[in-house]
């Protein structure tokens, strides 16, 4: 996405609480070298796939909420999907826009059999509802609808889905200048290209478009591998598990350094071992290195976008 590329190099250069580092870059890039490594999309087997319309729907209703799991310690991205697996394998209708229109907190609590309220809840209903209203006034209720109005252009299923859903319209304003960072739904077109394997649904002939996906673990594995250089008093607010204000220069800059960042490295595996990376290979590889590090300390900003 262009919009998310050039806005976020703006922000990589005017930033001061993050910087990235180019020798820290380098080595992460050199050690990369021999292996690029492949991740599977749904290593983990907890995604509903039936290769129809049916998975679009699903997908969509899962990206739609895929976001903010941490105030709840025990709460992540497994559970969401693997609860809307589990409803829609019981109730194929689950996810009709109709229904989607009408769940209420408990409810969604009871569909992903989560025992207390959800971080965010009231927002994630909210969510579900315009989710629901606007497939069916645009889509006929379907998000394979959406999908087939793209032509099998990602940057174009981004543009129709921010333009037809705010809740998947992140952007910023960092000093003056409007930031791009639509996270959820360029990863929702991600996550239809892995799941279908870059076929039928899954086919786009621009994925390479698409971007690094902004969210809260892969800031903090690039700070991690040295790539990103945080302010002390930043890296101890972080350290301090102090929330972080959306919108705040601080979370622009970790956001939008972190979408540069994963640009560059793409651009100097390309340059110095002439591998073509796309960003969406990098993103999955960097975002299962931080999962499966659970003592990884990531910011925490309370945010319908991640
Ligand atoms: N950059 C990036 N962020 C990603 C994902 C995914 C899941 N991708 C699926 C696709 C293929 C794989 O097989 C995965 O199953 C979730 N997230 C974000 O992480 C956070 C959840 O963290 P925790 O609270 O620890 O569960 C939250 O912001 C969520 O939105 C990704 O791929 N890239």
């Amino acid at each position: 996405m262009e919009e998310v590329r050039e806005t976020s190099a703006w922000v990589a250069r005017n930033s001061s609480h993050v910087t990235i580092d180019s020798s820290g870059l380098e080595k992460v890039v050199e050690t990369m070298n021999e292996s690029i490594p492949k991740v599977e999309w749904d290593y983990e087997g907890i995604h509903y796939f039936d290769n129809g319309p049916l998975t679009v729907q699903y997908l969509f209703v899962l990206d739609a909420l895929n976001f903010c799991f941490w105030p709840d310690k025990d709460l992540n991205y497994d559970h969401l999907a693997k609860g809307l697996k589990e409803a829609l394998l019981n109730d194929h209708s689950a996810f009709d826009a109709d229904h989607l229109r009408k769940y209420t907190g408990p409810q969604l609590r009871e569909l992903l059999k989560w025992p207390r309220s959800l971080p965010l809840e009231e927002e994630r209903v909210r969510l579900l509802h315009e989710v629901g209203f606007e497939l069916e006034r645009s889509f006929e209720g379907k998000a394979s609808k959406l999908v087939e109005s793209c032509g099998k252009s990602a940057v174009k299923l981004v543009a129709l889905v921010t333009r037809h859903f705010p809740g998947f319209r992140d952007h910023s304003m960092y000093k003056g200048h409007q930031v791009f960072l639509y996270k959820r739904a360029q990863i929702f077109a991600a996550d239809l290209w892995g799941a279908f394997k870059g076929q039928g649904y899954g086919e786009f002939n621009d994925i390479g478009s698409i971007t690094m996906f902004a969210d809260y673990i892969v800031p903090a594995v690039l700070q991690q591998l040295g790539v990103l250089k945080y302010s002390s008093t930043l890296e101890n607010a972080i350290r301090a598990s102090s929330e972080i204000g959306a919108g705040t220069e601080e979370e622009v800059e970790l956001r939008a350094c972190s979408i540069f960042a994963v640009e560059k490295m793409r651009e100097l595996l390309s340059i110095k071992c002439g591998k073509q990376v796309l960003s969406v290979e990098l993103d999955l590889w960097l975002w299962s290195v931080g999962v499966q590090c659970p003592s990884l300390q990531h910011h925490r900003t309370l945010s319908i976008y991640y």
